[in-house]
């Protein structure tokens, strides 16, 4: 199936942004994203005016907001660090998320036509994911592909897909280590494929350009607790990725990587980079290990209930790292009970 009208998921599906900066790259996107509602988080000073274009719908939200509708339990949003985005898939209402970031812009394909990374995005969401089972032609859902001979038809239907990871051209997503040592690589290869992570298989996710499916992973969101009085940050969308990746493989869920690119145009700054990621450049080989062993009880059966006993397993597990393992075992109970406030389970026929 592929998203047929002009539009697809207009009314379903929310645009995150955070930002410090304007937001005029939202002119380059306008043809893809005017339809869509926007949920801006402002990070940073809450006093500064954020410019958005006339002629997009949306709401703005800066740290006053977040303090005013979390309370204490916006101490487990994170300030003056990206990860705040994850403020906006709480407060949204739609089916769908797509996240990306103020300096992002649109990416051209190999023809050299401007690539509708939204539309990619929704049909990566929409179309079943493959990850007992590698198709060696890639994504089988694809027009013009399919599963490939050999490959087992009862696993051809695949497994809802839960998280669409897209890539970027030009500035890569790399680490500051990497960047200090190539600071003028580019990335330039145009890779056209995408394809479900197998099973039992972790990820470094990116939350540059980035979609979910929210009813189905939402509460595992999580982009932790980075930035400001935290001994870490640039590590925020890795956790999430960890823990979302975990808990799809536990409950059949599937997350694809590749197509659509974006064009990356700035990288932030390695020397800044190196000081937020240095910790967690020693710590995450304590932290994979510990995600690779995870294993989440038969009765966990919702993402919340998953999350919760990660949370217990992460201050059990990583807790003798370091004290900020507590603390952020203790943040991702917290962002569950912010989510479930805002979100509060539909009540059936009789109001319950
Ligand atoms: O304190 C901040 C800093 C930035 N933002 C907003 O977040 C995104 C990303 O910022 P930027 O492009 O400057 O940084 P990158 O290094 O390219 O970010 C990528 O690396 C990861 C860091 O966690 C992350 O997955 C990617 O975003 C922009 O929209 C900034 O405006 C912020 O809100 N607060
Ligand atoms: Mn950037």
């Amino acid at each position: 199936m592929a998203a047929s009208s002009s539009y697809p998921l207009k009314d379903e599906l929310d645009i995150v942004i955070p930002t410090i900066r304007n937001l005029d790259f939202l002119e380059m996107w306008r043809p893809f994203f005017q339809p869509y509602h926007l949920i801006i988080v402002q990070d940073g000073d809450p006093s500064r005016m954020i410019k958005v274009p006339d002629g997009f719908d949306y709401e703005l939200y800066n740290r006053n907001d977040i303090n005013k509708i979390l309370g204490p339990k916006a101490s487990c949003i994170s300030f003056k660090d990206s990860a705040c985005r994850c403020f906006g898939y709480m407060v949204s209402k739609k089916k769908y998320i797509f996240t990306i970031d103020d300096d992002c812009f649109v990416a051209k394909d190999p023809t050299g036509k401007d690539i509708d990374a939204l539309r990619q995005h929704i049909n990566n969401l929409l179309r079943p994911s493959t990850p007992y089972f590698f198709n060696t032609l890639y994504d089988p859902f694809t027009e013009g592909a399919d599963f490939v001979r050999g490959y087992p038809f009862s696993l051809r239907e695949g497994v809802p897909t839960a998280v669409s990871h897209g890539l970027w051209l030009n500035i890569p997503d790399y680490d500051a280590p990497t960047q200090l040592v190539k600071p003028r690589e580019r990335n330039t290869r145009y890779v056209d494929a995408v394809m479900t992570l197998p099973k039992g298989i972790l990820f470094p996710m990116c939350g540059m350009n980035l979609a979910f499916d929210r009813s189905l992973i939402g509460p595992a969101m999580y982009f932790g607790l980075m930035g400001d009085g935290q001994p870490i940050g640039r590590y925020d969308d890795m956790w999430a990725g960890w823990c979302v990746k975990v808990i799809c493989d536990h409950l059949g869920l599937g997350i694809k990587t590749g197509l659509p690119y974006i064009w990356h145009s700035k990288a932030s700054n390695p020397f800044v980079n190196l000081k937020k990621e240095y910790k967690g450049i020693f710590w995450q080989e304590e932290i994979i290990p510990f995600f690779q062993d995870a294993t989440l009880p038969k009765d966990c059966a919702t993402v919340q209930a998953c999350y919760k006993e990660l949370s217990k397993q992460v201050r059990d597990k990583l807790g003798k790292i370091d004290p900020y393992f507590v603390k952020l075992a203790d943040a991702m109970l917290t962002w569950i009970d912010a989510w479930e406030e805002l979100n509060p389970p539909p009540k059936n026929a009789n109001g319950m």
